[in-house]
């Protein structure tokens, strides 16, 4: 009987296969960079043929290193960086333009003066959403309105939308289905996620033709097969889920009030809810966390720009470490009596702020100032973000709050710096389990509760297995002149916007 499973984890920064064995062992992966394209400042592109590319070499090389027969696989799931989005013609499956990312801020003035038409409260309520460019409706109205003669060949029904999913699924299905998952839906601005349809008065408010747009499915559910001529077998797909919502499963955090963050180039921190919708007010994100048997469950999420990325731009941008794990030594290093702040705002803030206009800045700056405390600052505002969402969380939803623990994973996770800081700062400890690719061991378990060959929900959460829990170890008054200097720092950066 077939028992393994292909996890196709197409992120920001990279697209990575990986083969997981009957229990759910990564034991192959390929990974492939993915070219970032920025047209103007605030413009952020990927161009869709090379991440079909990545997608294509990188199943088949990493089935070719598990060296198994494509027979003995069940099934593949796909995640995906959310939001992104492409529109292609159904005939030539030619996207008409790159695709839009999720980081984009192009569409900042549409959110606006829809914003300032007084939409937003009734888009929020049926979306779980704020206005504002991260999410997909308006990148859609931006492409209709902006290539030549698209908004016509959509109206005729000749053009097709998706996510990211959905584009590698048309792709990978040979054109033969449009579909993606409600996980997916719920960040398009377009989805209703109490009712799980696409909603009409949303759709005639970013005029989106409905003929554009994929049918909404399970997160395990039959999407269709891989064509022959691609990988010399057709696989059956079997999981599709975005991929924050993928970690959330990936770490099971299948009860209300379990929580995961992951640390990527941006951070995302999603807490179960359950199957009702957590409406927030504390401009959190309401969003579907998975469906399973037409049965949604909910998450509040907190949504952080950049936490990886300050990494980077040590990196890249200040040219101060040569390699990311060197930021770790150097913040170990830092003058303790240094009270430097960075406030990571390169791409505007994210939840809960939302100030798209906001530009990054380093406070408290002394003559005494070096690479070091630069490095520290740059690991703090990881925390720093976090606690901010975790606040917000607790507002909403105080049943949580008690007794938390944070699971997390990514790429900053290896950090034990940073993940020392975050449990300092939260005052909670901070779980950092075994396998941290977990989003595409979400994606795989998904495949493979579909095919029948992964245990049920609680069956999988208890195979999660602990790495190491960093536990609280500052001080209460210098946690609380820590963050009093951060929160003056946040204050003077965001504009009137935020
Ligand atoms: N040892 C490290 N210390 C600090 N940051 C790190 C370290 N290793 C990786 N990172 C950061 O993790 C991020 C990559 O994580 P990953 O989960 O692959 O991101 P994504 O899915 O967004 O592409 C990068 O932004 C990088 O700067
Ligand atoms: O590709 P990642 O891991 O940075 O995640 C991107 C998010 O899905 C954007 O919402």
């Amino acid at each position: 009987m077939p028992s393994y499973l292909v996890a196709i984890d197409q992120g920001t920064t990279s697209t990575r296969a990986i083969v997981f064995d009957q229990s759910l062992a990564p034991i192959a992966t390929s990974q492939i960079e993915l070219r970032q394209i920025f047209p103007k400042s605030g413009w952020v592109e990927h161009d869709p043929e090379d991440i079909w590319y990545a997608v294509r070499e990188t199943v088949r090389s990493a089935i070719h290193k598990a060296n198994i027969s494509p027979r003995h696989i069940a099934g593949i799931g796909i995640t995906n960086q959310r939001e992104t989005t492409v529109i292609w013609e159904r005939d030539t499956g030619r996207p008409i333009h790159n695709a839009i990312v999720w980081q984009d801020r192009r569409t900042a003035d549409i959110c606006a003066n829809m914003r300032r038409s007084g939409h937003e409260p009734a888009i929020s309520a049926k979306t779980g959403l704020l206005l504002d460019s991260y999410f997909s409706g308006t990148k859609i109205r931006w492409l209709l309105d902006n290539v030549p003669g698209a908004r016509a060949a959509a109206d005729a029904g000749k053009l097709a939308f998706g996510t990211i999913d959905t584009f590698l699924l048309w792709r990978l299905t040979g054109g033969k289905v449009h579909a993606t998952d409600a996980t997916n839906a719920s960040r398009t601005l377009l989805y209703d996620i109490h009712k799980g349809t696409w909603d009409p008065d949303l759709l005639r408010l970013f005029q989106v033709p409905a003929s554009l747009l994929p049918e909404v499915k399970d997160s395990a559910a039959d999407f269709g097969e891989t064509d022959r001529d691609l990988f010399n077998h057709r696989f059956r797909i079997l999981g599709i889920a975005g991929d924050q919502q993928a970690a959330t499963v990936g770490q099971g955090c299948f009860r209300p009030g379990m929580m995961k963050s992951t640390y990527g180039t941006g951070c995302f921190a999603l807490l179960n809810t359950g199957d009702k919708p957590v409406m927030s007010t504390n401009r959190l994100l309401t969003t579907v966390a998975y469906q399973l048997k037409g049965k949604r469950t909910y998450a509040i999420e907190g949504a952080i720009f950049v936490a990886g990325a300050a990494v980077q731009w040590l990196r890249d941008g200040l040219k101060s470490i040569k390699q990311a794990p060197e930021s770790d030594l150097q913040a170990a290093k830092a003058d303790p009596q240094d009270r430097v702040y960075l406030v990571p705002a390169f791409v505007g803030l994210g939840a809960p702020w939302w100030d798209p206009d906001a530009r990054g800045a380093l406070y408290g700056l002394s003559r005494k100032t070096g690479p070091n405390e630069i490095a520290r600052a740059a690991l703090e505002s990881v925390g720093y973000q976090t606690r901010d969402l975790l606040d917000a969380m607790r507002a909403d939803w105080p049943d949580g709050g008690t007794n938390m623990v944070l699971r997390v994973d990514g790429g900053l996770t290896v950090s034990d710096w940073t993940m020392q800081f975050l449990s300092d700062i939260l005052a909670a400890p901070v779980d950092r389990p075994v396998i941290m690719e977990t989003t595409a061991l979400g994606a795989a378990y998904l495949a493979g509760l579909k095919a029948g060959i992964c245990p049920d929900l609680d069956g999988f959460a208890a195979s999660w297995r602990l790495d190491r829990r960093f536990q609280p170890l500052m001080d209460v008054t210098e946690r609380r002149a820590k963050l009093a200097g951060w929160q003056d720092a946040v204050q003077r950066t965001l504009t009137s916007q935020g």
